[in-house]
Order: C-alpha cells, then sequence, then structure tokens
C-alpha cells in the first residue's frame, strides 16, 4: 500500500517517493514567538506529528524540522511597547510554545532558531545575488527579484502578477512592487546583525528555505505548513531556493486547514484565539483526538461541542487500552480456536486494512478514527467477554498501530495497573460463584461498591466482565 498525499503544487494526490528510499524529510513552518501558541497553531503541529508518526509505522526514519522564528518585525514590535528586550519576549513564547508541543507529545527532531543561522541566511542571499536573483537596493535592504524565477505564482495558483503584491511599505525602491525582501535594512534602535550590505537583519521568507535546506538538503519530501502561507510565505520560498539550487527544491507541499473561530481564522491578530495551556488544562490529549476528527485539508471549526465528542472517544481508548492489557493477561484458546473466531479475526484484519487504507490514502484520519471506533466496539462488547488469544493478540497490534500515531495513552502507564487487576479478578470470580448461588443482594452490593471506585462490572449471562473507567 503506497502512501499517498495532497500536492498543493501539482494539484493531485501523489505517491510519496522520497529522494533516499526508506527516509523522509520533512520541514514544517513553526511559530513566530511574539505571543501564546494557541489551538490553531496546535492542529498545524499534531497533523504533521501524527503524519510522522504514521509513516515511522510504516518503516521510514522520518526526520521532522520545525523552525521558530526568533526575530521578526511582530516580536520587535511587542518588545517595543511592553519596553522590554526582543530577545526576552522570544524567549518567553519560545518556552510557551516547547511547552504546548510536549503536553499535544508532538515530537521534533530539530528547532533551528533563525538567530543561530545568521550566517548561513547571509551566504545564501549572497548566492542569491550573485546569480542575479536579487539586488540590493539603496537602504541596504536585499530584494529577490521574482521577475527573473518564471514559475512564481505557481505554487498559490496565483497566474496574474496583480496578485503578487506584498510588503508595500517598501514599494519605493524595489524594482518591481511584487519583489520581496531577503534582508531588511535597520532603522535606528532595531535589532541588527552585520552583513555585506550594512546593518539588517533577515526576511522572514528566507530563514525557512536557509534552515530547511541546511538540515534536510537542497531536496527534500515534504514541506509543509498551514494554508495561511501558500501566499506569499511558501511561495516565496520556494522561489529563491529552486534559484538558489537550480531545481525542484520539494517532493510534496503540504497544507493543513486552519481552526476557524466562525468564519474566521483563529489568530492572534484577530484576538479570537483560545490558547493552548488553557485548552489543555480543560480537554487535554482530546484535542489530538479532535485536530484528527476532521480531515487535515479542511478547515475545522472551533466547537465544544466537537471537543467534548472527542473527549468521550479519547477516554474510551484509554479506558479500552487499560481493558485489552488485562485481556492480554486472561486470555484463553490458545491451541485450538474455534470457527467463528477466525471469522472474527478476519473481520479484526480488514479493521487493519481500512485503518491502513485510510492514512494512506492521503492521510484520511476521521476514517482512520471510525476504524479504530469499530475496534473498540468490538474490544468491549465481544472480546471483553470471550478473550480469545489470538483475537486479543491482532486486536491489541492494530491498538498499539494506532496509538502510535494518535499518541493518547503512554505504555509504561498500564503496567501499574496489574496488581489492582488482579484483585479486582479475585472480587469477580466470587461475585459468580455468589450470582450462581442466586446471592443476588450480595453480588449487586459489589458491583455498586466496584463502581464507586471506577471500576465498572458488566454481565452477560454468567459471564462478567469489567472496565477501570478512567474520567479524563
Ligand atoms: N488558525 C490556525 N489553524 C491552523 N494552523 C495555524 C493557524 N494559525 C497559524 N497556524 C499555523 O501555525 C504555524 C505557526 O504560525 P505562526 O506563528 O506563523 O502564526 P501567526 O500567523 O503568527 O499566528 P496568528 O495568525 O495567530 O497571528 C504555521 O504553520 C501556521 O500555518
Ligand atoms: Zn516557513
Amino acid at each position: 500500500m503506497e502512501v499517498k498525499l495532497y500536492n498543493t503544487l501539482s494539484k493531485e494526490v501523489e505517491v510519496l517517493r522520497p529522494v533516499e528510499e526508506s527516509t523522509v524529510k520533512m520541514y514544517v513552518c513553526g511559530p513566530t514567538v511574539y505571543d501564546y501558541t494557541h489551538i490553531g497553531h496546535g492542529r498545524t503541529y499534531v497533523v504533521y506529528d501524527a503524519l510522522k508518526k504514521y509513516l515511522s509505522i510504516r518503516g521510514y526514519n522520518v526526520i521532522h524540522v520545525m523552525n521558530i522564528t526568533d526575530i521578526d518585525d511582530k516580536i520587535i514590535r511587542r518588545a517595543q511597547s511592553e519596553g522590554r528586550d526582543w530577545r526576552e519576549v522570544a524567549d518567553e513564547y519560545t518556552k510557551d510554545y516547547l511547552e504546548g508541543l510536549s503536553k499535544l507529545k508532538v515530537t521534533i527532531d530539530h528547532h533551528p532558531r533563525v538567530t543561530d543561522h545568521i550566517k548561513e541566511i547571509i551566504e545564501f542571499i549572497q548566492v542569491l545575488i550573485d546569480k542575479g536573483y536579487a539586488y540590493v537596493a539603496q537602504s541596504g535592504s536585499v530584494y529577490f527579484e521574482v521577475d527573473k524565477y518564471p514559475d512564481y505564482g505557481r505554487l498559490s495558483g496565483r497566474a496574474s502578477k496583480e496578485l503578487w503584491n506584498q510588503e508595500p511599505e517598501f514599494l519605493g525602491e524595489k524594482k518591481k512592487p511584487y519583489d520581496f525582501a531577503l534582508w531588511k535594512a535597520s532603522k535606528p534602535g532595531e535589532p541588527y546583525w552585520e552583513s555585506p550590505w550594512g546593518k539588517g537583519r533577515p526576511g522572514w521568507h528566507i530563514e525557512c528555505s536557509v534552515m530547511s535546506s541546511r538540515y534536510l538538503g537542497g531536496r527534500f519530501d515534504i514541506h509543509g505548513g498551514g494554508t495561511d502561507l501558500i501566499f506569499p510565505h511558501h511561495e516565496n520560498e520556494r522561489a529563491q531556493s529552486e534559484a538558489y539550487y537550480g531545481g525542484r527544491w520539494v517532493g510534496i507541499w503540504m497544507h493543513t486547514g486552519l481552526v476557524m473561530v466562525g468564519s474566521d481564522k483563529m489568530s492572534k491578530s484577530l484576538g479570537n484565539i483560545v490558547p493552548l495551556k488553557e485548552a489543555f488544562d480543560k480537554w487535554g490529549l482530546a484535542l489530538r483526538v479532535w485536530y484528527l476528527s476532521s480531515h487535515y485539508r479542511k478547515p475545522l471549526v472551533f466547537s465544544e461541542e466537537a471537543l467534548e465528542q472527542s473527549k468521550r472517544f479519547y477516554e474510551r481508548f484509554v479506558n479500552t487500552w487499560s481493558l485489552l492489557t488485562r485481556l492480554e493477561r486472561e486470555a484463553v484458546d490458545r491451541h485450538y480456536v474455534r470457527d467463528e473466531d477466525i471469522a472474527q479475526a478476519r473481520k479484526l484484519l480488514e479493521l487493519r486494512n481500512r485503518f491502513h487504507e485510510s492514512l494512506s490514502n492521503d492521510f484520511n484520519t476521521p476514517e482512520m478514527l471510525a476504524a479504530v471506533n469499530e475496534l473498540m466496539s468490538f474490544v468491549n462488547r465481544e472480546l471483553a467477554y470471550r478473550p480469545v488469544h489470538m483475537l486479543v493478540s491482532i486486536a491489541r497490534k492494530l491498538f498499539r498501530e494506532a496509538n502510535a500515531v494518535l499518541s493518547l495513552v503512554e505504555e509504561a502507564e498500564t503496567s501499574t495497573e496489574e496488581e489492582v487487576d488482579s484483585l479486582v479478578k479475585l472480587i469477580v470470580d466470587v461475585r459468580r460463584e455468589l450470582r450462581s448461588l442466586k446471592l443476588y443482594e450480595l453480588a449487586d452490593r459489589i458491583r455498586s461498591e466496584l463502581m464507586r471506585q471506577g471500576i465498572i462490572l458488566q454481565d452477560k449471562g454468567l459471564e462478567t466482565t469489567w472496565i477501570k473507567k478512567k474520567t479524563l
């Protein structure tokens, strides 16, 4: 089953063909650290994290790089308005960003920061000047000359030059209104670095071209970010990088749909954000489920109701996981399996196929979640009462794969529960005896006492299963 992903450049779903067969190199545009991480950012971070984790279980070695923009007009403005040093502002929000990632179980291999790569950025710009793609203006700012790169506009589907205008404040010294800054000459009082063109700082787009290629090479496999970045950011990154390397730079351009509040993008500038910290306190890892509950290319409208629903999925997942851990220890019929169980095994394998097919086909996570939901129903409604070893084993493997992508349970969390499980088993066995002796009152008392401890007993005929209900 080949992994296919939609490429914003070709507007088609394409087979992922990494430059190096078994390694996928992925760069995702990270935050400009001038404010708190919000749940919109979180979606973009989680989608690529889950994709990376899926590619890993498919046997790829994935290198996942996400940058930190720690120098930018927005950071400088914020620092000035608060009378603080810009580095202090950047450090504060970098910390918040990293904490957010760790809460959401997003694992990144490398977080390059712009201010650590000024030398490389200057060298890159110099090559663009030498190759005739960039020019130095009177102020000491350096611009990319868009007309020199004939493929400009293809990524964002902007065929007409009228749609290219950006950075109007530099209009006066640019050859064309749509040329964009690679290096910005500093104004008095602004932070700066020395360069061959005078004191200044890098433009936003150039940093991603330089840092992605430094860590992933001059041709890499996946470049991602939210759809808000297609133009101008990614269009510009592509232009300057292809000009530099003289050929195709990125295999697949991926873009995540935005988290919306009503019909507006959730964004710091619109003041409609839900900070990730707050949301995590309320919904925890259910946020991951919510992020993946709609296709990654579609917008995701913020809704408490949808988050509550994701929370129920999350709780069921955690509880089913712990149930499976117990069933694994109690499994029966190790040497002979009945025909009807073989039929069940086939169904489980079909579910596993659905799981992989949906994720391989443009990372269709809602379809994947539907398959996991069916699996959870099977475990709770069937397997719990008759834990046939072969079925438990197959279900467990599929559950592990699902958890590898969803990251909802830490494997280690469950092992400490073994002792409690054996005690509950003892009580359930005694209760079975009581029921067979028709001592129902006593049996019911045991059931309600256990329920108060969060252990729910469910009877089916004389058989009883239980689940430890965690409210998360
Ligand atoms: N509402 C959103 N939904 C999904 N992804 C988002 C959203 N806002 C930003 N992102 C993504 O998060 C990453 C970091 O964003 P960045 O810091 O550039 O946001 P920003 O544009 O400064 O934020 P804001 O729009 O809130 O001012 C980028 O990949 C961006 O595409
Ligand atoms: Zn970027």
